[in-house]
């Protein structure tokens, strides 16, 4: 297990677990109000004030670790808006923006890219349909920059970005509905080493998985069912759904902390830690 983390003392200043930026936003008018992705059950309750207290939970663990959030601010009538990691990709300070697949999602680009715009940040007006970081992550330590497609982004996206940012991307197809984006089926554990569910990809996809990244950690049904991909990690504590005890189980064999937090309001929107944070690189 050793040899596959990365040594702080062969890393250069940028590399983590350093200081990171989150982007989130309040869940002031969550709700589950359409369905647009398997878990979403529009008859079932949501306690609205529990949701804002999980939340706050997340953020205060963020801040618990060292790291910066920063909250962009809800809008009524968008109610999948606490997913903020759905708002644009961020490398390289430059934003490139989302675009909804769904229109109940569509008004919630518009809100980001104001707020992208006016924080200081390039921002990239995206041409394709593609969901921000919730179809897109990053690996500093490899410069690669993966994307998940099948169900949200539109694969031209993948082009897209690959232009904006001047970085390689690698094309993932998703074929699970419950996994329907990137973050909900992978994520990165460090800046070289990431996790998975294999089952979520194209057996084509697998194998590029399996060949780029011999040393991943691989999750099962249940790790993945309980939302425990959809993790963030500085490259030492991992964040995840207090749900997914297994799967933090297997990340502390692997030589990660394991920071639980129960996201259970937010998962009947179809999400969990990730969709709730935007990483802002800079
Ligand atoms: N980054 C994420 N996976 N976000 C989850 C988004 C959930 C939202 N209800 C949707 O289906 O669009």
């Amino acid at each position: 297990m050793e040899k596959h983390r990365s040594s702080p003392a062969a890393a250069p200043a940028t590399r983590s677990p350093g200081r990171r930026t989150y982007l989130m936003c309040r869940p002031a008018y969550y709700a589950v109000e359409y369905a647009i992705n398997p878990w979403m059950d529009t008859t079932a309750p949501v306690d609205a004030t529990l949701a804002c207290a999980q939340w706050e939970a997340l953020a205060d663990a963020y801040t618990a670790l060292g790291h910066e959030v920063i909250t962009i601010e809800p809008e009524p009538g968008l109610p999948d808006m606490v997913y903020s990691a759905n708002g644009a990709f961020v490398v390289d300070g430059i934003a490139y923006g989302a675009s909804f697949r769904y229109p109940e999602r569509r008004p919630e680009a518009d809100a980001h890219e104001k707020w992208y715009r006016t924080s200081g940040w390039t921002f990239a007006e995206p041409e394709f349909i593609n969901e921000g970081e919730g179809d897109f992550t990053y690996l500093p330590g490899r410069e690669l920059i993966l994307a998940g497609w099948g169900f949200r982004t539109d694969a031209r996206a993948h082009a897209e970005a690959a232009d904006v940012f001047g970085r390689p991307v690698v094309s993932l197809r998703l074929i699970d509905p419950r996994y329907y984006h990137l973050d909900t089926a992978l994520a990165p554990l460090d800046d070289e080493r990431i996790a998975y569910y294999p089952e979520a990809f194209a057996p084509g996809s697998r194998l590029l998985l399996e060949r780029l990244f011999p040393d991943a950690v691989i999750a099962d049904a249940e790790d993945a069912a309980g939302f425990g991909l959809n993790f963030v990690s500085d490259g030492r504590n991992v964040v995840l759904n207090a749900e997914a005890t297994g799967f933090a189980e297997k990340l502390r064999d692997a030589g990660y902390e394991t920071v639980p937090v129960d996201l259970s309001e937010l998962k009947k929107g179809g999400g969990s830690v990730k969709c709730c944070t935007a990483e802002l690189r800079r």
